[in-house]
């Protein structure tokens, strides 16, 4: 991720003074260290025998100077800030680390754990009949914490306020006009979209950049990042940067483990997208309501104050939850949909796919005072990328409001649009037709063999695996829904991390049938699986390369290498003599 690597000034700050400035000009911030301060004194009051106990220490650490706020141990120098978060398996001999590494530099330390409880389970040995008694290990908790060389604020609610604090130190050293957001949510879409958005808004006259699971910054010029929703520090950082180099609007993913941790708080969504929910990550989410629940904070205008607009597919079944998120909220909804007999807001009556592109008739009434019926052209492949398309076009509308770009211009640019890196991408071939797409779930996969399918003379290939350490739960249904889409199926290893390559491809071949079984190859080294696709497919057939897009690596047992599936697909088209 591209990020600041220290403050723009070197002065340093306290609380008080950043709330007294919140005061001036940014009555939320105000609010939200009201709230934490209310939150410390409640939590304290409990643990120290007075309330003005409470007080004082809070008074203490209110007026400590500090110049940066840390959220990892490993990074903490002289005079910053730690702000300990809890991991998301709790681990308290984890965290206690984490506290007296900080504590050896920090100017103070916020947890959102309680120190006392975090001191206390070291306390208590784990053969009950020597056990301390609570009081007892209670009191050499508190006298744990005294020792540090650093006071430690227990602050429960840190993530309602974190990303707001964050900004207003930043601000506070020096001010910045931050770029309006637009964040797109959805298992499958968001990148494409938000890259869409920025280059739309951009040929309608706009500075804007991206941040999101393909790279930060601006378009061509992306920095890769660890996450695709950076933790909070990362994620203001990275907004103010952009404010700093004049970005005017910012267009992000919204991951639903980012919109759970509150990884966004404070971030200036203005218009927020609805893709799709289908199966990933329920290793993560107990089920598919709570992985619906996390998306849906993203239209609820208690976690985003700034919204304006939702921009929601209805062609999707878990919408309604959007739908009334957004409603509760009170925002401006407009809905797209792929199915002309529906009512929505942005609608594709017609579609004409090719493997050029598509020609699409887009219906709109977004409440301009008049209904548009607008031809529309795109290079884009596969008919979700209209999907994509209109909620790209719908949040243009969005954000051009306020400078009067309309409609009519938004749907010329469209034509210039390209897609994302690794999505539905052609690499140049004789005959044949090879393409390296990203669809890391069953859905997306589907999706793709669908719609290419529909332009497929001959036999549909599809050459894709599973990552490791990711919901085992999808790793049949991907292999079901390739088996389902394409003609030849060829099964390898994908981004296998710390796990047995060949134990998800095991995984992944449960329930297949004697028939599935005749017409799929299983060969785990990725690049042979490629190199044996190109040397059979025919002339007529369409190859997909499924699952690593973009991606320039592959991750065995927590090493990178280099791997690259349209370099390698195009070496191999080299060597057979296809291109
Ligand atoms: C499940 C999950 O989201 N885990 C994330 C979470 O880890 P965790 O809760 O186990 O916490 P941890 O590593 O103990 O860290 C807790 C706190 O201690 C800090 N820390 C950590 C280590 C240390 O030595 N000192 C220290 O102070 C961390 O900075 C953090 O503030 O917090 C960590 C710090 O921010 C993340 O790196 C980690 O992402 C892991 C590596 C991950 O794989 N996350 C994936 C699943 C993810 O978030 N993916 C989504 C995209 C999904 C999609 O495709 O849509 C994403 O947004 O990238
Ligand atoms: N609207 C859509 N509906 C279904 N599948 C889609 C849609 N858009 C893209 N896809 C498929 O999903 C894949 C990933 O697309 P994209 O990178 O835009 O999604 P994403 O939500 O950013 O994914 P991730 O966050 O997991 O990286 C594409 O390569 C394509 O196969
Ligand atoms: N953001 C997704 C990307 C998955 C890409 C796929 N290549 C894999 O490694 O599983 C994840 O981290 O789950």
């Amino acid at each position: 991720m591209t990020m600041l690597t220290s403050s723009p000034t070197s002065a340093t700050v306290n609380l008080q003074q950043l709330m007294d400035a919140s005061n001036r000009n940014d009555h939320r911030l105000a609010q939200a260290l009201s709230a934490m301060i209310a939150a410390s004194a409640q939590a304290l009051a409990t643990q120290t025998s007075t309330n003005q106990a409470a007080s004082a220490q809070l008074n203490t650490v209110a007026n400590v100077p500090f110049q940066r706020f840390r959220l990892d141990s490993r990074q903490v120098a002289p005079n910053d800030v730690f702000v300990l978060l809890k991991s998301h398996t709790p681990n308290c001999q984890k965290s206690r680390d984490y506290l007296y590494q900080a504590a050896k530099n920090a100017a103070f330390i916020l947890s959102e754990i309680d120190p006392i409880a975090l001191f206390a389970t070291a306390n208590v040995p784990p053969h009950a009949n020597i056990a301390l008694s609570t009081d007892d290990s209670q009191s050499v908790a508190q006298q744990q914490l005294d020792s540090l060389p650093c006071p430690v604020l227990y602050v429960p609610n840190i993530r309602d306020f974190l990303g707001d604090l964050i900004q207003s130190h930043l601000q506070h050293q020096q001010p910045v006009t931050l770029p309006a957001v637009v964040a797109v949510t959805g298992t499958n879409g968001k990148t494409t979209i938000s890259q869409l958005v920025a280059q739309l808004t951009q040929l309608t006259g706009m500075s804007s950049a991206v941040m999101g699971t393909a790279g930060n910054g601006r378009l061509g010029a992306l920095v890769q990042a660890s996450h695709t929703t950076g933790d909070a520090l990362a994620v203001q950082q990275f907004l103010y940067q952009m404010g700093s180099e004049n970005a005017e609007l910012l267009a992000l993913e919204a991951s639903s483990h980012g919109l759970d941790q509150q990884r966004l708080q404070g971030m200036p969504v203005s218009v927020a997208i609805y893709t799709n929910l289908s199966r990933d990550h329920l290793d993560y989410h107990a089920d598919m309501a709570e992985y619906a629940a996390a998306k849906a904070r993203l239209f609820d205008k208690a976690h985003f104050p700034d919204l304006t607009h939702a921009i929601i597919n209805i062609d999707d079944e878990h919408a309604q939850v959007m739908l009334d998120t957004a409603h509760a909220s009170e925002l401006t909804v407009w809905t797209y949909s792929l199915d002309a007999s529906k009512t929505a807001t942005f609608i594709a009556a017609k579609i004409k796919p090719s493997l050029q592109g598509v020609e699409i008739s887009l219906h709109t009434d977004f409440g301009d005072g008049k209904i548009n019926n607008l031809d529309i052209v795109s290079p884009l492949l596969g008919r979700f990328n209209v999907a994509n398309l209109l909620a790209a076009m719908a949040a243009a509308v969005a954000i051009g409001a306020k400078s009067n770009v309309g409609i009519e211009r938004i749907a010329t640019a469209v034509a210039q649009l390209q897609g994302a890196v690794g999505r539905m991408q052609r690499v140049p071939s004789n005959d044949g037709c090879f393409i390296v797409d990203y669809a890391h779930t069953p859905d997306a996969l589907s999706q793709v063999l669908a719609s290419l399918k529909t332009h497929c003379k001959g036999q549909l290939w599809a050459v894709f695996g599973c990552g490791g350490d990711r919901d085992a739960g999808k790793r049949p249904l991907m292999a079901q829904a390739g088996l389902a889409g394409a003609d030849q199926v060829i099964l390898t290893a994908d981004n296998p991390r710390t796990e047995d390559p060949q134990m998800i491809l095991q995984d992944m071949q449960a329930g297949m049938s004697a028939e599935q079984y005749q017409r799929t190859h299983i060969e785990p080294a990725r690049q042979k699986a490629i190199e044996y696709a190109v040397n059979q497919a025919a002339a007529d057939d369409i190859v997909v390369i499924a699952g690593k897009g973009h991606e320039t690596y592959q991750e065995i047992n927590n090493v990178r290498y280099d791997f690259d599936d349209s370099v390698i697909l195009q070496h191999a088209l080299e060597h057979a003599g296809r291109v």
